[in-house]
């Protein structure tokens, strides 16, 4: 496994500026995820890695050595494809045994086999290694192509939404899985995902996209607490940050717009009257949706909380982010 560096990195389609100066590390045993909403240049910046595609300006560095010159499988990486790509022809067993039956590789038979069980295994489609991979469900076709990507050992793996077409159950699972064997085999991978849970329980390190922009590279943790601007501070956080007029409460720094409080940072008991519209009562957690000078805001309450809408509840900030009329985080 190497690190993967991208420098300067710019990829244009006809008007359209897909990826934009992008200069990013990615740690050699890193599990790095890229979010950003659809559009943002996740899936440009996989291709250009992999070489797919070709940069208009910037370098891609595996290992320390410039691959902009190599061709795909030079590079050596491993890509997992939101839509599977199988042979359908073949079977599971054969699909999974593909890559390792690579002349250059002269893997031997038994061996191969013993590598496809333990993957087969671990992504629980062992009872299917003799169907056709046209014979499987969604789910179990993306399981072999995700199972195909880890019986390689590539420089990198670059995965593509690849649980996006799962259910919620495997998904989960998957996940927990999924990073159990990174961390197990060192790997280190690129990650796309509009799922910011994915991205905030797997990832080492996140990078937030924003039109082809890099605008923060850091921890879950410092993206979550420590957003650079308003952008950021959207993508994480369920419910999502409750973004209001600094005015609405004392103590708003100069310059400040915006206040941007997540729901448990909003304290109860004193501060300014808001009015209870909803109570969701979700099992783990309970929300609140209040209404105060005309502005929504949701937090949290304890699970048995006897609040009811058209309750008055006094709420103050906690721990707030203040933005500037860009967006810009200020304090
Ligand atoms: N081959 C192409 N030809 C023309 N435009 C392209 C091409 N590939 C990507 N684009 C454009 O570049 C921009 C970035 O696309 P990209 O697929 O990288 O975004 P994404 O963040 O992966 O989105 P999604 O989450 O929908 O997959 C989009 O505006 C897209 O329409």
């Amino acid at each position: 496994m190497s690190e993967v560096k991208l420098g300067g990195l710019s990829k244009t389609f006809d008007d359209t500026v897909a990826v934009d100066d992008v200069t990013m590390t990615i740690p050699n045993g890193a599990f790095v995820t890229l979010l950003g909403p659809t559009g943002a240049g996740k899936t440009t910046i996989l291709r250009l890695i992999a070489g797919l595609e070709r940069p208009d300006q910037g370098d891609v560095t595996i290992g320390g050595r410039s691959v902009v010159n190599d061709t795909p499988a030079q590079r050596n990486v491993a890509m997992v494809f939101q839509q599977y790509s199988l042979y359908p022809h073949l079977t599971v067993r054969d699909n999974l045994a593909f890559p390792l039956r690579s002349p250059l590789l002269k893997t031997p038979e038994e061996e191969i086999d013993r590598k496809v069980l333990e993957v087969a295994e671990v992504l629980r489609i062992s009872h299917k290694l003799g169907n056709k991979a046209t014979n499987l469900s969604g789910g179990e076709m993306q399981r072999v192509s995700i199972g195909r990507a880890l019986l390689r050992d590539p420089s990198i793996y670059l995965m593509d939404e690849p649980l996006s077409s799962l259910d919620a159950k495997l998904r989960s699972d998957l996940r927990i899985e999924l990073k159990r064997i990174q961390e197990n085999l060192g790997a280190t991978l690129l990650y796309v995902t509009h799922d910011q849970i994915e991205a905030m329980t797997m990832a080492t390190h996140v990078g937030v996209l924003d039109n082809g922009r890099l605008v923060q590279f850091g921890t879950p943790r410092e993206i979550y607490e420590n957003p650079v601007n308003l952008y950021v501070a959207g993508r994480l956080g369920q419910p999502r940050i409750n973004v209001l007029p600094a005015d609405l409460f004392a103590g708003a720094p100069t310059g400040a717009k915006s206040i941007g409080l997540r729901p448990e940072h909003i304290a109860q008991g004193e501060g300014k009257a808001s009015r209870v519209k909803r109570v969701e009562h979700l099992g783990d957690q309970t929300r609140l949706h209040l209404s105060l000078d005309g502005h929504d805001i949701v937090t949290l309450s304890e699970h048995h909380t006897t609040i009811e809408p058209g309750d008055t509840v006094a709420i103050q900030p906690r721990n707030p982010l203040f933005f500037d009329a860009s967006g810009a985080r200020i304090a």
